[in-house]
Parts: structure tokens; C-alpha cells; sequence
């Protein structure tokens, strides 16, 4: 696959770096979700990994979360094999039995925001200009109610319910004194940081961390398993309505306005 480069190693730790490489800004396009959806299943089911540090290999961009283009002026059959691929990758990442730590080193919104919060652990580089959130509602859409519960598993329902509402974009340090990224490091340190918050999570024995995490997550993903075809279709008929395809048009316009 072309667009959604992931590069993996996995070394004599256990450990894969998973690093996006979709220039240029990591959109989470129907391949790339694919392509990362396949690698995560390709490393679960590898014994020698234990563990996934995810991040990005692009400067100043972890992840620009899903791709609007995915969501505008397609047709219903695009919409389903779109919004499939965006919960398989979640049902993945969030399930994993493996520690996924990740190294956020760059801004992140949306669904790269989602894909941050369903790692075990977040360290992210603490440059101010980087921001993270779930900020939907500030495209005139509304987060599925499993990256809202993704949100509030991580920072309590308070900051989460006010952070949605605004759909805010949270500057690192911010992010970090909510809780909604763990750590903060200067950059040049991320990957030794990560490497080392991976290396404290995998001295415990693999059963009984799973075992714990499986615990915890199990019903916020059994919740989505329930509702898969529903929230399909609840997304398709909320994409389809001619205000928001307006709402994303205007948003993609602003985007490209704000470069000139
Ligand atoms: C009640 C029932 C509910 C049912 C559920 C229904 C609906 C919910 C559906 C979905 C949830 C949505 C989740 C999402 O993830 S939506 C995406 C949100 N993302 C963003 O808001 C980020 C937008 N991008 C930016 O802010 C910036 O681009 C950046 C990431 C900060 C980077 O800035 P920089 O200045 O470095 O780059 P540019 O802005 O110049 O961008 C370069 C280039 O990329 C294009 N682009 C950027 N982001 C996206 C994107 N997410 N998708 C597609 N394209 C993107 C941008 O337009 C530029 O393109 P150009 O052609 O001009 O070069």
C-alpha cells in the first residue's frame, strides 16, 4: 500500500515503533486506516511483540485525524467501508494485549487524538504550538459516543463533557495538567522516554497486565461490538445531510484559506 507508510521494528525488547508516514499531514484516509489496522493485527499475533510505540515520522504532525475528503460528496457504499475501517482500527488499537505507548510528537486532533487516547500511556513533546483534542464539535460534527467514552475512560467526565461541548484543541501543557496526555518531555527525548515507559509496563508479567486492561476496557469495546451496524448507520445518515457535508466544505475551505 501506497499512501500510509508505517514503518515497524520490532527489536530484541519486543518492542515495535510504529511510525506514521502519510504526508502531509497523516489524515487517517480509508488506506491508511487499513494499512494500520493490518499492522496491528500483524504484530498482536506476533509473539516476539509485546509492545507498540506509535508515533509520527512527520515534523510538527502526529496525526490530522480522520480525513475529511473520506467524508464529503461520497457515496453511501464509500461512507460504510470508510466508517468500518475507522471502528476496526479503534476496536484494535483500544483492545490490543499489547502496551501501546503513545509518543505524540505533534499537533493532534480528532481521530489522532483518538488514536493517542486508546494507547496504555501518552507522553507528548512539550512545545506549546502542538495541540490535542477531540474537536469535533468545532467542525459542526459530533464525536461517536466510543471516542467519547475512549475520553472520559481517560480524563473523567467533567473535563471530557466541557472539552467536547468546545471542542477543544488543547495545548500540550494544558493537555497534560487535564490529564489527557501523561507526560510531557522536550522533544529530542520522546523516543527515550517512551522506551523507557514501555520497558517499566513490560516487566510485569503479560497475563496478569492483560488480564487488567482487558478488565477495564471491556465494556466501552463490547458497547461498540453491540452497536457496530447502528453507529454505521447513524454516521452515513449524520454525514449525509446536506448541512454537514456544508459544514465539512466550509471547514476544508478554511483550512485551505488559512495557508494564503
Ligand atoms: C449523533 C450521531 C453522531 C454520529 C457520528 C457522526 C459523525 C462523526 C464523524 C467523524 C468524527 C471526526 C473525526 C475527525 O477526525 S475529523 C478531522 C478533524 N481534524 C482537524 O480538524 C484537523 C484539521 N487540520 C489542521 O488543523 C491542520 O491541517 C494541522 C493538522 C494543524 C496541520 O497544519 P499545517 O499548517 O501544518 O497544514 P495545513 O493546514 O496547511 O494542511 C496541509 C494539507 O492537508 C489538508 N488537511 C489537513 N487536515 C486534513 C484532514 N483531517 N483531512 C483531509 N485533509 C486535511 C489541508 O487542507 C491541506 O491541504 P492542501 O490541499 O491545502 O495542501
Amino acid at each position: 500500500m501506497a499512501a500510509a507508510t508505517l514503518a515497524r521494528r520490532i527489536g530484541r525488547s519486543g518492542v515495535a515503533v510504529m511510525k506514521f508516514k502519510s504526508p502531509p499531514v497523516n489524515s487517517l484516509s480509508l488506506e491508511f486506516l487499513t494499512e494500520f489496522s493490518i499492522s496491528l493485527e500483524k504484530l498482536e499475533n506476533n509473539r516476539a511483540c509485546r509492545g507498540v510505540i506509535i508515533t509520527s515520522a512527520l515534523p510538527k504532525i502526529f496525526s490530522s485525524g480522520l480525513d475529511i475528503t473520506e467524508m464529503c460528496g461520497k457515496s453511501i457504499e464509500h461512507y460504510t467501508e470508510f466508517w468500518r475501517a475507522v471502528q476496526e482500527m479503534w476496536l484494535r488499537l483500544y483492545g490490543s494485549n499489547m502496551v501501546t505507548v503513545a509518543a505524540v510528537n505533534g499537533s493532534s486532533p480528532a481521530g489522532g487524538c483518538l488514536i493517542a487516547l486508546s494507547c496504555d500511556y501518552r507522553i507528548m513533546a512539550e512545545n506549546p504550538k502542538f495541540s490535542i483534542g477531540l474537536n469535533e464539535a468545532q467542525l459542526g460534527i459530533v464525536a461517536p459516543f466510543w471516542f467519547k467514552d475512549t475520553f472520559v475512560n481517560v480524563v473523567g467526565h467533567r473535563i471530557a463533557e466541557r472539552s467536547l461541548q468546545l471542542g477543544s484543541l488543547h495545548p500540550a501543557p494544558e493537555a497534560h495538567k487535564l490529564g489527557l496526555v501523561d507526560e510531557l518531555v522536550p522533544e529530542e527525548k520522546l523516543m527515550e522516554k517512551a522506551a523507557a515507559v514501555m520497558a517499566q509496563w513490560l516487566a510485569l508479567p503479560d497475563h496478569a497486565r492483560q488480564l487488567t486492561k482487558t478488565m477495564m476496557r471491556k465494556a466501552v469495546l463490547d458497547r461498540l461490538v453491540a452497536h457496530r451496524e447502528e453507529d454505521i448507520k447513524n454516521f452515513i445518515s449524520f454525514v449525509s445531510k446536506e448541512s454537514i457535508q456544508k459544514s465539512l466544505r466550509m471547514y476544508m475551505e478554511m483550512l485551505k484559506k488559512k495557508k494564503s
